[in-house]
């Protein structure tokens, strides 16, 4: 599992390991982590030209003390100082080390083969200030290696919201824990690939983090493994609402998942069982309305379900409900918060809107806070789809969930029915909403790489990133072989 911590968490570690170490020895530990990372990046340190550009908090002394480093193993290193101060201690080091203050900074950028981002850190608050955005924009220009010190500076350390202009990193060496907006869009995006320098903060942190994201291991260990005692009613049947004349594929698509997703059965109730019976001959049809369907474990009400009723008959059920889509825009608020069994709700960042009464480009700027608004008001476990999905529970103080998994191809027509399918599947078996919506989102994701990648029936680990178009029904294809991957363990999301 990876955790990532609020500032004013990491600072109140910080201190209290400050307290037991020699002075200056912590932002020792971070530059040498960060002059190793960056001599990994440029292979060969000798002769190599870096450009630090400095802040005038201790991020841009942690960047002065890296680049001292490098100095020492023969780098042409200067420095570009963008605050009214510098950290005088970093300085000295530099310059003892035969580094140098850039007279020019356009040319020392435009020659340079990677530039540290020591501008702002933990401390930088809004994006960046005018006087740093031309700098930051040749040094994108140089085609150097753009490395992030602890955050791509402009960025929100605990939201991931993007305020302004920020520096757009290939890579983000961050110290002691990772913060939330190294893990959540549209933050995330600009810190390229993430490498966390152990400072020694381990213990010192909260118990319960602000963000965690689950890896292989941890969703193995959620997923359901029937028992020699098993039969389908004992591991679960699970309901599925979906589809109208208008949309049946919905349905289909929503009961491929559930297939998929470790329940005993799926009892489809709705409009389009000759749709789903043509696909897929192992699932319970009933025409519904879905109080006479028979017992159910977990019901998934909404893909494609127009306006089509029964929201409030299956919100009035004692089971587990997942309302997705259409669902989403029927529910009555009230009738969510009086639920005593467990509801999930799995907007995707329209739908998010909505249900807030704001636009959706607040949502996408403040995602974090937003599924932890949602949660709270409908008193419900939230997972909020799109470029970052996040999943939060009703509770306050439990950690968000943020999926690692996925890829942009993912944005096609009806994944989104195949999710809740196997979530809803994942919830009947058992698992607690906001596993069952984690371990949903981990799997639906490692599914639509593989299928990106290779085609649903491809076998070996998922690779890192998807390569070509793929379909809803691709995704559901491809998710036993993601059960499989997860299964085997090792690998990381
Ligand atoms: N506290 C510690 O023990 C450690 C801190 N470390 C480093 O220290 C950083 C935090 O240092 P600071 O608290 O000094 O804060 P920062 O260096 O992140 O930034 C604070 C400074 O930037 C200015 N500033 C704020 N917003 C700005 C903006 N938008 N544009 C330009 N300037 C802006 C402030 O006026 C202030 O002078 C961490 O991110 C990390 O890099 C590491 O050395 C590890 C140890
Ligand atoms: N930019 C993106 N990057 C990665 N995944 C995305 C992106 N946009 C959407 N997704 C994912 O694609 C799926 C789309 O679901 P949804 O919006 O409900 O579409 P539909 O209703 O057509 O099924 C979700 O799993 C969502 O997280
Ligand atoms: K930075």
């Amino acid at each position: 599992m990876r955790t990532a911590y609020r500032v004013q968490d990491v600072r109140a570690a910080e201190a209290a390991l400050m307290a037991r170490l020699p002075e200056g020895a912590l932002m020792r530990r971070a530059a040498a982590g960060l002059a190793a990372a960056c001599a990994g990046l440029l292979g060969r340190v000798y002769g190599a030209r870096v450009v630090l550009l400095v802040g005038s908090g201790d991020n841009g002394g942690d960047a002065l003390y890296a680049g001292a480093r490098l100095a020492r193993r023969g780098a042409g290193v200067s420095a570009v100082a963008l605050g009214g101060r510098v950290h005088e201690a970093g300085l000295a080091a530099l310059l003892a080390a035969g580094g140098r203050v850039a007279a020019d900074p356009h040319a020392a950028l435009a020659r340079a083969d990677l530039v540290l981002d020591g501008i702002t850190g933990i401390g930088g608050r809004g994006g960046l200030r005018p006087e740093a955005v031309p700098v930051v924009r040749a040094a994108r220009e140089s085609g150097a290696v753009v490395v992030a010190v602890d955050l791509p500076s402009g960025v929100d350390a605990d939201t991931g919201a993007v305020e302004g202009e920020a520096v757009r990193a290939d890579a983000t060496v961050t110290f002691g824990a990772y913060k939330p907006g190294l893990l959540v869009d549209p933050a995330r995006a600009y810190a390229g690939a993430v490498r966390l320098v152990d400072i020694g903060l381990g213990g010192l942190l909260p118990a319960a983090a602000e963000l965690e994201a689950l890896q292989h291991a941890d969703v193995a260990r959620l997923l359901p493994v029937p028992g020699a005692e098993s039969d389908k009613y004992r591991r679960g049947v699970v309901g599925v609402v979906a589809g109208s004349a208008r949309y049946p594929g919905a349905a289909v698509l929503a009961v491929a998942g559930a297939l998929r997703g470790g329940a005993g059965a799926v009892r489809y109730v709705g409009p389009a069982g000759g749709a789903v019976l043509a696909r897929y001959p192992e699932t319970l049809v009933h025409p519904g309305p879905p109080g006479g369907a028979g017992r159910v474990q977990a019901w998934v009400i909404g893909p494609g379900l127009g306006d089509t009723p029964g929201v409030d008959d299956v919100l009035a059920s004692d089971a587990p409900v997942l309302v997705d889509a259409d669902g989403l825009r029927l529910l009555d608020p009230a009738a969510v918060r009086a639920r005593p069994a467990p509801t999930l709700l799995t907007p995707h960042a329209g739908e998010a809107a909505a249900l807030l009464g704001t636009a959706r480009d607040e949502v996408e700027a403040r995602r974090l806070e937003a599924v932890r608004e949602l949660a709270g008001r409908y008193g419900a476990t939230v997972l909020l789809k799109g470029s970052t999905t996040l999943v939060a529970d009703p509770s306050p103080g439990v950690p968000v969930r943020v999926n690692p998994t996925g890829t942009p191809w993912l944005a096609t027509a009806g994944s989104g029915d195949v999710l809740s399918g196997l979530t809803g599947s994942l919830l009947a078996a058992g698992l607690a909403p906001r596993d069952a919506a984690s371990a949903g989102a981990y799997l639906h994701g490692l599914a639509a790489r593989r299928a990106a990648a290779r085609g649903a029936h491809g076998a070996g680990p998922a690779p890192a990133a998807g390569a070509a178009p793929l379909t809803a029904h691709e995704v559901a294809e491809a998710l036993p072989g993601a059960w499989r991957d997860v299964q085997g363990g090792g690998g990381r999301g």
